[in-house]
């Protein structure tokens, strides 16, 4: 018999004015594919040996991997088997596009994270048909489990600073990978430490003594059979982190490690047997695997934030605290504006990135098509909207499942909560697949660009338009969605040409582009997000903005309720159907080992003698 729901969520759930189904479909891309997620969620989580019988947050950092290792074994043979054969590529990946089926099984990301999110994706773009042919038969069979090692200890950011060497020996038709120095160490890929045998790895390409810049390459690192490092490698765990501390984050060294000439993968350059380079078409391919990974982050990001707001939403509709009328007994906190403020903002930017994400796609797939016709036109515009979006929405998810986090008060501290966890999730991505600062200047790059072609009256790509747009300066302010949308494309010109003008004084003063670049690199950044309109508009706005969180309050349950996550994606004592809260939290703190008996034996050891002046 299930448990029963709490009152304050019952009552929630009967005041909602919508079809919470019609939202849950609609996000869903259709009935359909609501019907295929739940059958894919349903036959996955009914697999025996997927979740903790201790909580992994009472394990040691060992213990966390290896239970970790023997999830991820089980949960990916079950989504093997629960893949329906007669379904179409592209249902398969509606079913999985909005399920966080993962994140049941993994608090903390999977060992195995990094070859579905980067590994493959690598051979699929990087491989040449052969190559591609061979590596994806054993990767998608996981007879090899492999990671993506680009970052070393001494560079990130700076790819073309790389220093592992991979030089090519005309002779035996192979090239020599090597780390010349600590800093070399390929540092950060996930999986690495422990977990994977192979690893596409990016590094600098030299032949006969001369650079031919980052290359790909695939190379194994452990024996397949006892998984001992292989020869001229040394492998290890670069240690804890704030989170994805079950991703096995690793650090590789080459010494002279030999691999054949077949192992760069060659879609884009080729090295002929007899050290002949053959150039990419545009060098800038062989980064392709980050502008992949980059479009499915804004994706990623929709789904954690709307799985923090779920939980933050349906506590606030349970908990009851103080007195906002006297006598009146104490409301829910979710009747404070302050908390609606909170919180709607994160359910509207949930949205707002789910259908921004669904845009990118549709872009990149677009682009991606056009790359394998020899068509390169649109890639840096590709390139420059994608490295915007993944750091406005990584560092705007980070911001708001933080504020979910702190709206539930001292319950949103516990990791039982799982709120800690998704946060710990979601900011590593701020850092990963590109700092977020580093990819705002790439697109601010494009942007002056763009504002120096508008000034020279050439014709902007749809997505950099605004800039051409002699927008009036006394722009009529309403306060309609698009009297908002004119209002934010005059502060975006405004900020691009308020950046380059500060640009060209430090030029005029005598500084080199370079420096005058850097002075002025804050505005650019700025104009590559959006920040505030002018005085006198705000007055209106917010009047608006508050009526609007009033006509949200009554839908708020009903809205997170649509996002259709079964507690055991929540996996937190907050945010369950039932609400109820309290029983869960005191469920989960009897877990703790520290509850199997009322006396530690520390009292005994330390306290005692301590307390009896004895130590
Ligand atoms: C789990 C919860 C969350 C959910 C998320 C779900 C999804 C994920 C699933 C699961 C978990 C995943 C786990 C973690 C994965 C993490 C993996 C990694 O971190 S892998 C390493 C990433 N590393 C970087 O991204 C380095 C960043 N640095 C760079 O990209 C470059 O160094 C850059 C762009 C900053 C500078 O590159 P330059 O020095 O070669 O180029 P310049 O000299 O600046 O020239 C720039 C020119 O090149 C073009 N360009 C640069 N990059 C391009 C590109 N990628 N494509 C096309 N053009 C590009 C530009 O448009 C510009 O063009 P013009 O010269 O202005 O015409
Ligand atoms: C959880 C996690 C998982 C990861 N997984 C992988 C993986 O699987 N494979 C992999 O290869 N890598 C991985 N990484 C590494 C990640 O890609 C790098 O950390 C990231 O690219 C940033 O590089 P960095 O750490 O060297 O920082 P740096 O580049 O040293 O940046 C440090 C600071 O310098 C600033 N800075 C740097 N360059 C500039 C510039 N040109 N202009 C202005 N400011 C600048 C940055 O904004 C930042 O504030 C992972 C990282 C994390 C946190």
């Amino acid at each position: 018999m299930s448990a029963k729901v709490n009152d304050d969520l019952l009552t929630e759930r009967r005041k909602c004015e919508f079809n919470v189904e019609e939202l849950t479909n609609y996000l869903d891309g259709g009935a359909q594919a609501t019907q295929n997620r739940r059958k894919l969620e349903d036959k996955v989580l009914s697999t025996k040996g997927l979740f903790d019988e201790v909580p992994e947050e009472y394990l040691s950092h060992k213990e966390k991997y290896e239970n970790a290792v023997r999830k991820a074994v089980v949960y990916y043979k079950a989504m093997k088997e629960a893949e329906d054969p007669n379904q179409t590529e592209q249902e398969r990946a509606n079913a999985t596009y909005r399920s966080l089926l993962h994140a049941a099984v993994f608090k903390d990301n999977s060992p195995f994270s990094l070859h579905l999110a980067m590994f493959i994706p690598a051979i699929l773009g990087q491989a040449d048909e052969e190559q591609k042919k061979y590596w994806m038969k054993r990767a998608s069979k996981m007879e090899i489990i492999g990671t993506y090692a680009q970052t070393e200890l001494g560079h990130g950011t700076f790819i073309r600073g790389l220093e592992t060497t991979a030089t090519y020996d005309p002779k035996t038709e192979e090239f020599v990978l090597h780390s010349p120095t600590l800093t070399a160490y390929k540092w950060w890929p996930g999986s690495l430490a422990h977990t994977a045998n192979y690893c596409v790895v990016m590094a600098h390409l030299y032949i006969n003594g001369k650079s031919c810049g980052i290359q790909p390459f695939i190379v194994q690192f452990r024996d397949e059979e006892t998984h001992q490092p292989l020869p001229g490698i040394k492998l290890g765990e670069i240690g804890a982190k704030l989170g994805f501390n079950t991703v096995n984050n690793g650090f590789l060294g080459f010494d002279q490690h030999r691999i054949p000439r077949n192992r760069m993968l060659m879609k884009n350059a080729q090295v002929l047997k007899d050290g002949t380079f053959k150039r990419s078409p545009n060098s800038k391919l062989t980064y392709g695997t980050m502008v992949y990974v980059r479009v499915v982050i804004v994706n990623g990001m929709a789904n954690q934030l709307a799985r923090a707001v779920t939980i933050a939403v349906r506590y606030s509709a349970v908990r009851r605290q103080s007195e906002l009328k006297p006598d009146a007994g104490e409301p829910q906190i979710l009747d404070y504006v302050t908390q609606q403020h909170k919180l709607f903002i994160g359910i509207a930017s949930s949205h707002a990135f789910t259908l921004t994400a669904k845009w990118l796609t549709r872009m990149y797939q677009k682009v991606t098509a056009d790359l394998e016709k020899g068509n390169l036109d649109e890639l840096p515009e590709l390139h420059a909207i994608a490295c915007c979006l993944k750091a406005v929405t990584t560092t705007d998810t980070s911001v708001l499942v933080e504020r979910s986090r702190t709206s539930c008060g001292g319950h949103g501290y516990m990791l039982s909560s799982n709120l800690p966890q998704i946060y710990g999730l979601v900011t590593a991505a701020c850092t990963y697949e590109g700092e977020n600062t580093v990819l705002m200047l790439q697109t601010a790059r494009s942007l002056v660009k763009a504002l120096e072609q508008a000034q020279s009256g050439k014709r902007l790509s749809p997505t950099m338009s605004y800039l051409s747009e002699k927008v009036s300066s006394r722009l009529k302010w309403d306060n309609s969605i698009d009297g908002i949308v004119k209002g934010f494309r005059r502060v975006a010109y405004g900020k691009v040409e308020s950046a380059m003008r500060s640009m060209r004084k430090y030029v005029r003063s005598g500084l080199g582009p370079e420096d005058a670049w850097n002075m002025s690199s804050v505005q650019l950044v700025a104009a590559s997000e959006y920040t505030s309109i002018s005085e006198a508009d705000i007055r209106q706005l917010q009047d608006t903005y508050e009526d609007l969180l009033g006509k949200i309050r009554p839908n708020a349950v009903g809205l997170v309720d649509a996002f259709d996550f079964r507690d055991q994606i929540l996996n937190s004592t907050l945010g369950a159907y039932d609400g109820r809260v309290y029983e869960r939290l005191m469920e989960e703190a009897l877990k703790s080992p520290l509850n199997a008996e009322p006396v530690n034996q520390s009292f005994h050891k330390y306290l005692k003698p301590f307390m009896q002046g004895k130590l």
